[in-house]
């Protein structure tokens, strides 16, 4: 099936980017992969958004898109073991955007865009999810939580709990579709249900925003620095306080904007930890069973030159312990 601006992972791809050694087996050895995930025996399918049109129509820095393919180079060499082995997974391929990325001038096109590639994006969420397999989408701008939970949704005929580890609640008017207002897109389109959201900045979340959401009695979040600098509540009772609360069909969102250092449009000297961020992913998993999880915000490289090297490795952490979670 063709599938307007997506690339299904092929076999050369995946002979080229997985390093084979004598006496060890990778994960890219054991995985299935390309279009036919409906037949394959694989629980978990992956998918990719290379996409930084949601970010520029939220007047952020581009550099998102390059987030899928350095996710890829480390995944597929990550060890095949007992811990961790690759047969259940698939992964499916990848959305590209770039071409619509160059056709837009102005924030006004950008936020068009973002409403084009949310009906090319939930259709496919939508139809993995009804094959009953959990899904893991590494993004790709904040927006796509909307045709992410929107799709979930609409498969599971249920409004989806959302977890979202997250400096910002991403809970803007709506004024066109952008990455500061997925949540509250897909909340007004009754697909999102309990919005839990951990790790706020005081300093980059608005008055009006907050208030906003205050008169919502299932949205709930924690600060940082009630976390950190109040020391009111620690991060492992808070996460667990969200975790005891979602209930039916779960999602688990992660903005890498919200771990310190990560490259990103808004990336941060102050936050969580990777380390805190790994156990989000694998306690998450291990205890909710959510259909899906969604690690977005992230860059590789971006648009001003900056560069991490260390971006693709981290991802690849982060859906190895979802995994395991999954699992276990
Ligand atoms: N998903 C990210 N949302 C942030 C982005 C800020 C930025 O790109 O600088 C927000 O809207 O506040």
């Amino acid at each position: 099936m063709d599938i307007a601006n997506f690339k299904y992972l092929d076999k050369e791809t995946l002979f080229t980017l997985t390093h084979k050694r004598e006496g060890e087996i990778k994960i890219g050895e054991k995985i299935s992969y390309g279009s036919d995930f409906e037949n394959s025996t694989a629980r978990y399918v992956i998918i990719g958004i290379e996409e930084s049109i949601g970010v520029k129509g939220n007047l952020g820095k581009s550099g998102t898109h390059t987030a899928w393919n350095a996710f890829l180079n480390a995944f597929l060499n990550v060890q095949n073991t007992d811990r961790l082995n690759g047969d259940p997974i698939h992964i499916l391929g990848s959305f590209q955007f770039q071409e619509i990325f160059q056709e837009c001038e102005s924030t006004e096109d950008y936020r068009e865009k973002v409403s084009l590639i949310d009906d090319s994006i939930s259709p496919l969420i939508e139809k993995i999810s009804l094959a009953g397999k959990r899904l893991i989408i590494i993004g790709g701008s904040h927006a796509n939580a909307y045709p992410i939970i929107k799709g979930v949704s609409q498969a599971k005929n249920s409004p989806v709990s959302v977890i979202n580890m997250d400096a910002h609640a991403d809970f803007r008017k709506l004024e066109g579709r952008h990455s500061g207002n997925p949540f509250s897109s897909v909340r007004h389109e009754g697909f999102l249900g309990p919005y839990h959201i951990l790790g706020l900045h005081e300093n980059y979340n608005s008055q009006t925003m907050l208030e906003e959401m205050s008169k919502q009695k299932d949205i709930q979040w924690y600060f940082y620095e009630d976390i950190y600098l109040r020391n009111k509540i620690s991060f492992d009772k808070a996460l667990h306080h969200f975790i005891e609360n979602t209930k039916g069909i779960a999602g688990i969102e992660l903005d890498m904007d919200s771990v310190e250092n990560v490259l990103s449009s808004a990336m941060t000297p102050t936050g969580f930890s990777a380390l805190e961020a790994r156990k989000y992913a694998y306690n998450t998993a291990y205890q909710l069973k959510p259909s899906y999880f969604h690690i977005c915000e992230a860059a590789a490289k971006l648009d001003n030159g900056l560069e991490d090297p260390q971006t693709g490795k981290l991802l690849s952490y982060l859906v190895t312990d979802f995994i395991k979670g999954l699992m276990e």
